[in-house]
């Protein structure tokens, strides 16, 4: 069971992090921060009072993900303009009266990453769908892409984008629909099509749209696109040329705090954008990792774990992805983080749940699970859509063994959890590779939100598997509150040191280990013959398709070739 530690534990350095602070009963003033949150299956926008960080009005609705095809997953991009829309003017609607929007000083925006959309300059229309981050199509433009790069090695580009060759980027989705729709193709034959992740899509329409909007996205959200150069923090010209993306249809890139330009219209008409942060970096400043060697995992769908690496960006050598954590205004630091995501861990709760009936609802996983002492050395790798970090392995599919007979739903349903727990674990051991820093006393700054980490026996495996504490501070999850201290910085409201939760809420669980380091080690053993099991499954088809002119073209150039030569062209362009 989780051991409360009542605020009282160290906060690495950081004593405001976890400080209960007094809890103002008093009517909420200005200044206001709204936080627009957008996430792949809900929009929120909140209106933080700056000087408490206290909610003072909030408004929540769900986005629909369709799946037309298996492995396919597309969201209409006039739907997550509207969900956001609606959830600033209800939550402008629900302010305490005697507050307005004179009140609020400024608004953050932040969002599912690598999520790809295309629309029309002109127009204001969306060209296609877009493509969700955890959409596989791209599988093809991958193996297209590989054909052509060094020894078709999945990490060439990884020195100038910080991540490998995956349908996760949005370089990947995007080629894919300037091969496959024919409306996107006309727009950029006309020079009308735009591009943008979630956030540039929000800001355009939120500032004017098509009579000015802005085109722009931050460090955080470029650096998923696969396109910007981790180190310049610009579009990069040879990943550029690598995916044939013509330079004008991307946003211009910014910092995650700066004033932008202001909301064109609606009930917060005027009030400045000053913030853009991927959802998880966001998510990383509201835990207040600031600190290298800091680091927090959300337990959602996914699971993503960031492990703050200050202002040294580390190229991951163990399949982490380097990528932009922060930079919190123009002239601030640039701030990196390792990352290591995974695709599935609560959606195999949801699986078990909808596709298997075993559970009526995600939180009767942990009494399920609780029925059983273990899991009767049963292992299940959910590599439904392949496998993310660190292994990146598109060819993978779940896989459950080590059944017999005796096998009860309790063993499946702990197998399900324990596979969360040693996926973290398998980045945890990139991380302590690629940095030989992490060790029992840093990764005592492990800290763990989302809404599956509500489920304690979860947390308890994770120590056990792990063997190191993890400390929950709240389930929910940080990412508004980090856009919050972004967007309020930028307008020099300092929001860094003022605690969210009221005390009652600030105490924190700590989950330690209380397995033998002997049983850690067999049962991790065990769990990565079934992951080798898993490889292999899905294996693409021999040939893979080339499905667009340029491909022909570079596949006549040898692999070694490749980056050379395209240096060369691009020298020769530029001269
Ligand atoms: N108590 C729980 N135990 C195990 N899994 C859970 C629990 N609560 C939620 N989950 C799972 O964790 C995921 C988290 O849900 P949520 O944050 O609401 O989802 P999303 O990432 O889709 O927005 C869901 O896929 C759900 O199946
Ligand atoms: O919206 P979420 O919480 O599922 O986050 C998605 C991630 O940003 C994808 O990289």
């Amino acid at each position: 069971m989780p051991m409360p530690c009542n605020g009282k534990r160290s906060n690495g350095g950081d004593p405001a992090a976890n400080m209960p602070v007094a809890i103002s009963t008093a009517l909420p003033r200005g200044p206001l921060i709204g936080a627009l949150e957008e996430g792949t299956r809900t929009c929120r926008f909140a209106l933080y009072e700056a000087s408490t960080l206290r909610e003072v009005a909030v408004h929540c609705t769900q986005v629909e993900s369709l799946r037309p095809e298996e492995g396919w997953v597309e969201q209409d991009p006039a739907e997550i303009l509207r969900a956001a829309q609606e959830c600033m003017s209800e939550a402008m609607a629900r302010l305490p009266p005697g507050l307005g929007v004179r009140d609020v000083a400024a608004v953050g925006v932040t969002n599912q990453r690598e999520t790809t959309v295309v629309w029309d300059r002109v127009t204001g229309q969306p060209l296609h769908h877009a493509l969700v981050w955890n959409d596989i199509r791209t599988s093809k433009t991958v193996d297209s892409v590989l054909a052509r790069l060094p020894g078709n090695d999945k990490d060439a580009l990884r020195d100038r984008a910080g991540l490998p060759v995956s349908p996760y980027f949005s370089a990947l989705k995007l080629r894919w629909l300037m091969d496959n729709v024919p409306a996107v193709q006309k727009a950029i034959a006309e020079k009308r099509c735009l591009f943008g992740t979630v956030d540039s899509w929000l800001v355009w329409n939120l500032t004017g749209g098509s009579r000015g909007g802005l085109h722009i996205t931050d460090v955080t959200n470029a650096s998923r696109t696969m396109l910007m150069n981790i180190h310049t923090l610009q579009w990069d010209p040879l990943l550029l040329k690598a995916f044939d993306i013509p330079r004008e249809m991307l946003p211009e890139i910014r910092s995650s705090s700066e004033v932008y330009g202001d909301i064109a219209d609606g009930p917060l008409h005027g009030v400045p954008i000053s913030a853009i942060m991927g959802n998880q970096q966001a998510n990383l400043v509201g835990e207040r990792c600031f600190k290298e060697g800091q680091a927090k995992s959300t337990y959602r769908s996914g699971c993503f774990l960031l492990y703050n690496t200050g202002t040294a960006c580390v190229h991951s050598k163990h399949g982490l992805l380097s990528t932009v954590a922060y930079k919190l205004g123009p002239d601030a630091p640039t701030v990196y983080a390792l990352e290591g995501s995974v695709a599935v861990a609560g959606h195999a709760i949801k699986w078990l749940k909808d596709n298997l009936n075993l559970l009526k609802d995600p939180a009767e996983a942990e009494r399920i699970a609780s029925e059983v002492a273990s899991t009767g050395d049963v292992y299940f790798v959910p590599a439904f859509t392949g496998l993310y970090a660190p292994h990146w392995r598109k060819d993978a599919r779940g896989i459950l063994c080590g059944l017999t007979q005796f096998t009860t739903k309790g063993h499946i349903v702990r197998a399900s959890l324990e596979a969360v727990c040693y996926q973290t674990r398998d980045i945890l051991e990139a991380m302590a590779r690629d940095c030989g820093k992490i060790s029992t006393e840093t990764l005592s700054e492990l800290r763990v939100d989302g809404k599956m980490a509500e489920n304690n026996l979860l947390l308890q495996l994770q120590a056990d598997l792990c063997g190191f504490s993890v400390v929950r501070t709240d389930i929910h999850e940080k990412a508004a509150l980090g856009i919050a201290i972004a967007a309020g910085q930028a307008k020099d409201i300092d929001l860094v040191n003022i605690n969210a939760l009221p005390p009652s809420q600030s105490q924190c669980d700590v989950f330690t280990p209380s397995i033998t380091p002997e049983d850690r080690k067999a049962r991790y053993t065990k769990w990565k013959m079934a992951l080798t099991r898993s490889l292999g499954w899905a294996k693409p088809s021999k040939s893979p398709s080339m499905t667009d002119k340029r491909y022909h073209l570079l596949a006549s150039i040898p692999p070694s070739l490749f980056l050379i030569s395209s240096f060369a062209m691009m020298l020769a362009s530029e001269m």
